[in-house]
């Protein structure tokens, strides 16, 4: 459904936009229907990025990106069925409409012919679907909503879309434990009901919970992915290893890898820089500094 083919972002940055950064170097995933996928990674990897250039936010610099084999065309049709929710809920809120005005927009721009009566009980149902009461809920000001509200309802929004892929990024890391947990399963009702899900984390537990497949970006690159189950019990590239068993260490700088002497991965070649280590488990190079 999704896929993403050697995608790589440039940004302009500096005084008058004179330099470049390249957030993103030729990435290449997908993510199927019914599937979660997580992209995990240390603060700057590029993971919200890709998110950006996904929901057509942020335009890529080359490389392609397709959902169900249509390039993205950000607007109302691509909307309805590819949506994003992201880590701070009070910003996808304006701050003046009531939790039912938000659900009214959405029949406005997307089912006008909907009558009104049906259009309010597939609203409850939505709501009812994320384990809110609405009648708590839908004359509520954001300001009055906790933060888990917010965050159920931003995802009961894509419901009454004809979502194929939701991309939540940073979705719980606003939230406290148990809002998380519910927020998680949320996620996995979505999947069982055909959804691709893209999550953007950095929370690797978080990400092991819920994601058939992984995928983990350094520096914009993509230095492995394949079966979640694979990934954290077999992590081949250092980089992984290392953010697998990440403990605050408070004398070592988190860029302190040993590369080894020898790359196991790099002499015996790869496609897009990464090889098939085990069927559908891949690896880039580990010589990280040479590669
Ligand atoms: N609009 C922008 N203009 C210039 N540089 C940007 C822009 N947005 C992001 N960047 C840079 O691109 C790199 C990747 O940022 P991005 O937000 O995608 O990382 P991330 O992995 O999502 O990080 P985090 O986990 O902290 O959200 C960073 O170095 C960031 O400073």
């Amino acid at each position: 459904m999704l896929k993403v083919d050697n995608v790589t972002k440039v940004y302009k940055v500096g005084t008058f936009g004179g330099r470049t950064m390249t957030a993103v170097d030729t990435v290449s995933f997908d993510v199927r229907p019914g599937e979660v996928v997580s992209l995990i990674g240390e603060s700057g990897s590029g993971k919200s990025t890709i998110g950006k250039m996904i929901l057509g936010l942020t335009p890529v610099t080359s490389g392609s990106i397709t959902v169900d084999g249509v390039p993205i065309q950000p607007g109302k049709d691509y909307y309805r069925t590819v949506q994003g929710v992201f880590q701070d809920p009070f910003s996808c809120y304006n701050p003046v409409f009531k939790a039912d005005r938000v659900f009214a927009l959405i029949k406005e721009s997307y089912y006008p012919s909907v009558p009104d009566a049906e259009w309010t009980e597939r609203v409850r149902s939505a709501i009812q679907d994320v384990r809110l009461n609405p009648d708590e809920v839908l004359g509520k000001f954001p300001h009055q909503l906790s933060g888990g509200q917010l965050q159920r309802l931003l995802i009961a929004r894509a419901l009454l879309l004809d979502l194929k892929l939701l991309i939540a990024d940073e979705i719980t890391s606003m939230l406290d434990a148990s809002t998380r947990i519910d927020v998680l399963n949320l996620l996995a009702e979505l999947k069982a009901r055909g959804l691709g899900v893209l999550y953007v984390t950095h929370d690797l537990s978080l990400g092991h919970y819920l994601a058939e497949r992984t995928v983990v970006l350094r520096r914009g690159t993509i230095v492995e992915m394949g079966l979640t189950s694979k990934v954290f019990d077999d992590p081949l590239h250092p980089y992984t290893r290392q953010l697998l068993s990440a403990v605050p260490r408070l004398h070592a700088p988190w860029d302190d890898i040993e590369p080894p002497a020898t790359c196991l991965y790099h002499e015996r070649g790869g496609v897009g820089g990464l090889l098939e280590a085990d069927p559908g488990h891949y690896v880039a190079c580990a010589q990280l500094s040479d590669c």
